[in-house]
């Protein structure tokens, strides 16, 4: 049995939880593992000095759990797919998509992924994007100038000073236009691990 970790990273609202689930639905054999799943709950995470919940860092994240997570889908793909109402199909590779904004920042998970996507969008989309969506709880006036902009900055600094090998898209291109870009990466990487051609 072979298996692959497909990430798929990115600033906030940059496109993808839906990126991921199209690519779920595209990709056999597949299943999604998201971090914002993973946050702790909100009295154990720590405000600042301006009463902002630091929820944009990984000591906000269960990544103990998460790891777990991802460690019982490489053992046993097939029952994780199960376990989450999936059914297998007979193909012999499986395929992970990891999903959320700071999967390459925690090296262990980094290590564990074969493709890395980054999406990407200008500060005004994002604040944009970001204001139409209620997070639990609801971002406080000033929260995305306050924190989640400059944590951006200072997470994405640190992640590529660690990885290079990522491939940046470009998060306002169509959704279609996205979903055909990793698909055909992706396809590409499942045909050479498979040493056949599967796809044409
Ligand atoms: N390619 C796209 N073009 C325009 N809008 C998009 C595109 N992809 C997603 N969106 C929209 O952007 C918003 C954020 O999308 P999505 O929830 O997929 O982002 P996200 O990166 O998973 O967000 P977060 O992890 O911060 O919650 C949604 O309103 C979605 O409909
Ligand atoms: N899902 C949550 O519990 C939660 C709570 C508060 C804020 N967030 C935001 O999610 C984004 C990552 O997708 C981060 O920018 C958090 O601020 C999530």
């Amino acid at each position: 049995m072979k298996t692959i970790i497909v990430g798929v990273g990115g600033i906030t609202n940059g496109g993808k939880s839906t990126l991921s689930q199209s690519l779920r639905q595209q990709i056999p054999n597949s299943c999604i593992i998201a971090q914002d799943s993973y946050f702790k709950e909100e009295s154990v995470v720590p405000e600042d000095s301006r009463g902002f919940k630091q929820y944009d860092t990984l000591d906000a994240l269960h990544m103990d759990a998460m790891m777990s997570d991802v460690e019982s889908w490489r053992r046993d793909p097939e029952w994780f797919l199960r376990q989450r109402g999936l059914e297998p199909t007979r193909d012999p590779l499986f395929v992970l998509i990891v999903e959320g904004f700071l999967i390459f920042n925690h090296r262990p998970l980094n290590a564990l992924i074969d493709k890395r996507y980054f999406m990407e969008v200008p500060y005004d989309v994002c604040k944009r994007r970001r204001s139409s969506r209620v997070y639990s709880p609801p971002d406080p006036p000033g929260y995305f100038d306050g924190h989640v902009w400059p944590m951006y900055l200072k997470n994405r600094r640190e992640m590529e000073d660690v990885e290079p090998r990522i491939v940046f898209l470009d998060g306002q291109k169509s959704k279609e236009e996205l979903l055909a870009a990793v698909c055909k990466d992706v396809f590409q990487e499942m045909e050479r691990l498979k040493g056949k051609q599967l796809f044409s």
